[in-house]
């Protein structure tokens, strides 16, 4: 059996609640899960689940009324939960860089691609302008950006060049974990998954990890190594990828892969699952999904399920599953 990789970023019991002046909203409540070297986690739920939630608390960039009120978040062993923002400065970018979707359009209008590269590096490494322009050619080149594009504005790009651009930047001090949130959303299916091809390969050469967000399950499942479920803030199941597909445990699990099309195999109907998640505000007894559950039992609306160990790396939290031997 191939030997688990040392967790990069170790997140336990993680808490954010938004101080709403209607009252707290626990939008990720006792969230835990291990990045190794090398990893994809992918973070899949519908909308309002807490993914970037998350990812925002990772790089403590939350903004008010959003406070971390419990957990631990270990990034290469330091507690990133009480570092200074001295500490925090040296983290963003260096060690744990973020692309999110509307980043394309974050870009400085009147700033060539190569000086807002060149600026990027020089804002954080001791390097030479000249020496900072050699690297912002070969980051282009990484993803595949011809150098005489250097001199090009913003504006002159399509969105998918402008992304490539981002993630170029993001990648830029080599930082051992990258986050993805909703990175290649804005962009045409094609595009999106050449960028993600691409971001793949670099990964394999550059030996980096990946928090990759996406409400869009196909693209999860294709890139991700292991996937984490959110439901309402809670984590439901987590598996490896291709057991997660193949033998999805928790009926929401369940029902998310029933709203992805099939690449292989046998055409299957696609069920959406009813209803929709919960207010936030006022979230159901016991567990949180049962009002949307299929196979919801008494039980289901009386207690939480606790998360429980399926097989060595699989985790999932249902009553279902609690009561087969
Ligand atoms: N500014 C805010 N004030 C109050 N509650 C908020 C705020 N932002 C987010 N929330 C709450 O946090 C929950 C999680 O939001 P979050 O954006 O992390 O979810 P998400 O899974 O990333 O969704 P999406 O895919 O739509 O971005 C929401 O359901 C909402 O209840």
């Amino acid at each position: 059996m191939e030997a688990k990789a040392p967790a990069l970023l170790s997140v336990k019991d993680l808490r954010v609640e938004y101080l709403t002046p209607a009252g707290p909203v626990c939008a990720v409540d006792g969230v835990s899960f291990d990045i190794g070297k090398g990893e994809v986690l992918g973070l899949a739920g519908e909308s309002g689940s807490g993914k970037s939630t998350v990812a925002q608390a990772l790089l403590r960039i939350l903004r008010p009324p959003a406070v971390i009120t419990g957990g631990q978040v270990l990034f290469e062993g330091e507690d990133v939960l009480a570092m200074s923002e001295a500490q925090l400065r040296q983290l963003r970018w260096r060690k744990i860089s973020l692309v999110f979707q509307s980043a394309m359009n974050s870009l400085n209008p009147i700033l060539s691609i190569g000086e807002q590269i060149v600026d990027a590096i020089q804002a954080h490494l001791p390097m030479k302008r000249s020496d900072a322009l050699d690297r912002a050619v070969a980051l282009l080149k990484l993803v595949g950006i011809d150098s005489s594009r250097l001199t090009s504005y913003p504006h002159q790009l399509s969105g998918g060049m402008r992304q490539r651009v981002v993630i170029a930047i993001a990648l830029a001090l080599e930082p051992p974990l990258m986050l993805m949130d909703e990175p290649t959303t804005a962009l045409d299916v094609v595009v999106q998954k050449e960028i993600l091809h691409q971001v793949s390969e670099l990964k394999e050469k550059l030996g980096f990890s990946i928090l990759f967000i996406t409400h869009d399950l196909s693209l999860i499942l294709e890139f991700s190594t292991r996937i984490a479920v959110l439901y309402a803030g809670k984590l439901m199941e987590m598996a490896p990828s291709r057991e997660l597909y193949t033998a999805p445990k928790h009926p929401y699990t369940q029902g998310l892969l029933g709203s992805v099309p099939s690449v292989r195999g046998p055409r299957r109907k696609l069920v959406g699952i009813p209803g929709s998640p919960p207010d936030m505000r006022r979230l159901p007894s016991g567990c949180r999904f049962h009002p949307r559950c299929p196979s919801a039992m008494d039980q289901c609306k009386a207690t939480v399920p606790e998360l429980r160990q399926l097989g060595p790396d699989h985790i999932e939290a249902c009553h279902l599953d609690s009561q087969s031997p």
